[in-house]
């Protein structure tokens, strides 16, 4: 908290945050405490908080808002509207039908590998990448890969939740990561 007793709207979006997390334990394997957003997602206030805390922290400085498939495709195309840009889906794989970059990494829970379309975005554009969710960082450090062999440039990656314990910031050096809350 800060030292006036008015809370800033970071600390505000941080207890949204903190309020509104599910925790479950031992899903979707034993071990793993999941952090689930999904009554984030349902609370339009609660969205309306955390996507404007996410452009806040980057205002001015993207093209176009890549978001991660699934859920980040939520935040992205929230944030995208609001700020008047398109949007870059990252896709698990498969899914894209015309020639992509494909990049495979490893999660909390299991490996995966992520696409994006070669040609959507012209060359150049500065791309604000989001995601729910920064655990290994695994899932960002390839959408990261991705978005530079495009020939586009990361301006900044931004996460609603950061899973502190598992430090996924070392997988996204050189590049600025925003997490609107940590645990
Ligand atoms: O930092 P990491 O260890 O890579 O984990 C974070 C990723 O895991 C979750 O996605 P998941 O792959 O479970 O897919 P979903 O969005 O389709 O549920 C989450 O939405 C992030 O994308
Ligand atoms: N612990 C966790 N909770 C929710 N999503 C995740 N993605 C990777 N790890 C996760």
């Amino acid at each position: 908290m800060n030292e006036s007793t008015t809370p800033t709207a970071d600390e505000r979006v941080a207890t949204t945050i903190d309020k509104v997390c599910a925790v479950i334990p031992d899903y979707p394997e034993p071990g793993i405490i999941f952090r689930d957003l999904t009554p984030l997602f349902a609370d339009g206030a609660a969205l309306r908080e955390v996507v404007d805390a996410l452009l806040r922290r980057f205002e001015g400085q993207f093209d176009v808002v890549a978001g991660v498939e699934a859920r980040g495709f939520l935040l992205a195309s929230a944030a995208a509207y609001a700020a008047g840009v398109g949007v870059l889906p990252v896709r698990k794989e498969g899914k894209l039908p015309r020639e992509t970059y494909a990049e495979s990494y490893q999660l909390e829970y299991g490996t995966a590998t992520l696409e994006i379309h070669r040609d959507d975005i012209p060359a150049g554009a500065r791309v604000l990448v989001l995601d729910d969710i920064l655990a290994t960082g695994g899932t960002l450090g390839a959408a990261v890969k991705l978005v530079e062999r495009a020939g586009l440039h990361v301006a900044g990656i931004g996460v609603v939740m950061e899973l502190e314990g598992l430090a996924g910031r070392s997988n996204l050096t050189g590049h600025e990561v925003s997490a609107l809350y940590t645990v």
